[in-house]
């Protein structure tokens, strides 16, 4: 068999892969990027680019549908051409994987290897029919949707992200099973751009939320718009000639049964480790197969092998896998002289409509009776309802005694943008105070990220109680 003889293997060429290639090169010249499937990432090719372009079409749908309570009328009614639809979403996905695959081709050809890979030992890698010895691995191989096998009669009607984004025209009813990520982004995009959604959830959850308060006001805000179950009773679910036929109980109390085109299970994401043979290393493994690590040098216990992007089950989100994907990457180049690198504080954000967004420490982290919470409701906030966008809710979380801000969670309007402005505070560690000593513009939706903190300031007894329609910083804030 074929010897080649490498510095540092990285398997996956992913984003996190492609992070820990450059990072391995900056500190050893022999290293070897292995792909198994297809170049592109992810990201780009099934993943964060062509969910958030078919959530601008649903946008652009949206948009037209609200028009009328400006007093602004459309002259046709609204036709939505779901060939032309898919078609952007393919040619513009098209197009960023096309860069991903240009920055690919710019690595030298003799650090590329094709073929999935496995482990022999801690040194030695199989990829197909040859061998990799390498000083230092990197695992960068991402994650797969998780299928439950209550699906797999349904043959091909059962589909995951990927088919959606291979399709030639919307279909015309589609049940997604899990509220989590992908089925809030995708259910919502669909509903809005006329495919009869049900979306069936599992023990009540609701995208990443975790505070009660916040999940129940998303709920009852997305359930108003399309059906909507965190914890759905599904009585019979089966395939009848081309279609899904699914038996549940309604949120009304009845019994339906109804006809789709598709299942769509959005039920979670596997790291993809179990076909690495691991246990022909001597790392230790959770009892899920999950290789234990440390998320500040992502090195494995203590061996040679490191862990980036989704394949370690962390943080499974692009700019994560980028940090942890670099960090292991110098590491592997280093070794044995391990760094921790920068991990920064904790973002998430869901491109539903209102958005949700995680900052920081989520509410069940937080140790029990250490904080307080402020909140605000965006119902009769100022910037909110000037642009009809006066739904969700923001709750922020500080500590007791010191005032330091601890996490957020969030549903409503520019969460995208609100989300970035709590998580940039938490790295900072600023308390409430400071935070409200910054600048906030009139009228803006930051007014509303105001109220809540100066309502969290006095429920820890640092500062007044708000009062109730102040005018001070003019209308609505
Ligand atoms: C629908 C969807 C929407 C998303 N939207 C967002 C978003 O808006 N924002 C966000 O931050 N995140 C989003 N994510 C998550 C984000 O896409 C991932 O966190 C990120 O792409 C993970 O990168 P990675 O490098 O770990 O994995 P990947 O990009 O999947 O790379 C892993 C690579 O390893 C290869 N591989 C696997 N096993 C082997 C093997 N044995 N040998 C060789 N190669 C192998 C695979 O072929 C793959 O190319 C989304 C994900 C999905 C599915
Ligand atoms: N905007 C973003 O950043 C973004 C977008 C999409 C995906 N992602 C990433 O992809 C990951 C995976 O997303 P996901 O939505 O697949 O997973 P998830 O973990 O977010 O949600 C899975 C949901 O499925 C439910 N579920 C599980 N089994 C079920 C069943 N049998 N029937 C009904 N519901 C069931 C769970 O209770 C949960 O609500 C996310 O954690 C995130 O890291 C990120």
């Amino acid at each position: 068999m074929d010897e080649i003889q490498v510095d540092v293997a990285v398997i996956g060429a992913g984003t996190a892969g492609l992070g820990a290639y450059r990072g391995a090169k900056k500190h050893a010249s022999r290293v070897v990027l292995i792909e198994g499937g297809p170049y592109g990432t992810t990201c780009a090719r099934v993943g964060c680019m062509p969910s958030k372009l078919l959530i601008a079409a649903a946008e652009a749908a949206h948009a037209v549908h609200r028009a009328p309570a400006f007093g602004v009328h459309p002259g046709e009614p609204l036709r939505i051409d779901g060939a032309e639809v898919m078609d952007r979403v393919r040619r513009e996905r098209d197009r960023f994987v096309g860069f991903v695959e240009e920055s690919v081709e710019a690595i030298p050809e003799s650090d590329r290897l094709r073929g999935y890979a496995r482990f022999v030992d801690n040194h030695h890698l199989q990829v197909d029919g040859r061998i990799v010895k390498a000083e230092t691995i990197v695992i960068a191989t991402g994650s797969s949707p998780a299928v439950p096998s209550m699906f797999r009669d349904l043959g091909e009607l059962l589909i995951v992200n990927d088919d959606v984004f291979e399709w030639e025209t919307l279909p015309k009813a589609v049940a997604i099973f899990g509220p989590g990520v992908i089925g809030l982004e995708l259910g919502q995009a669909l509903h809005r751009l006329g495919v009869r959604v049900r979306v069936f959830g599992r023990g009540g959850r609701i995208g990443p939320l975790t505070d009660p308060a916040v999940i129940e006001n998303c709920a009852t805000v997305l359930g108003d718009e399309f059906y909507l179950d965190p914890d759905a009773p599904i009585g019979a679910l089966y395939r009848e000639e081309d279609q899904v036929v699914i038996t549940y109980k309604h949120s009304h109390g009845h019994q339906v049964t109804e006809r789709f085109d598709f299942a769509l299970a959005a039920t979670g994401r596997t790291p993809n480790v179990r076909s690495l043979s691991l246990e022909n290393t001597d790392v230790k493994l959770t009892d899920r197969g999950q290789p234990f690590f440390d998320p500040f040098t992502l090195q494995v216990g203590t061996s040679n092998i490191f862990i980036a992007g989704d394949a370690n089950n962390d943080r499974p989100l692009l700019h994560e896998a980028a940090d942890e994907g670099r960090i292991a990457g110098e590491n592997a180049g280093r070794y044995p002289d391990i760094r921790a690198g920068l991990r920064r504080a904790p973002l998430g954000i869901v491109f539903s409509d209102p958005q949700i967004a995680m900052a920081g420490r989520s509410y069940t982290s937080l140790p029990d009776g250490c904080f307080a919470v402020g909140e605000v409701s965006f119902e009769d906030q100022g910037r909110s309802r000037v642009m009809l966008k006066n739904k969700g809710m923001l709750r922020v979380y500080g500590e007791h005694g010191t005032g330091v801000f601890m996490g957020a969670e969030m549903f409503g309007p520019a969460a995208e943008h609100i989300g970035h402005l709590l998580a940039w505070a938490y790295q900072q560690k600023m308390t409430i105070a400071q935070m409200l000593d910054m600048p906030y513009y009139h009228p803006v939706i930051e007014e509303g990220l105001r109220t809540a903190l100066r309502d969290l300031n006095a429920k820890l007894h640092l500062g007044p109680e708000p009062i109730e329609g102040c005018l001070d910083c003019g209308p609505g804030a």
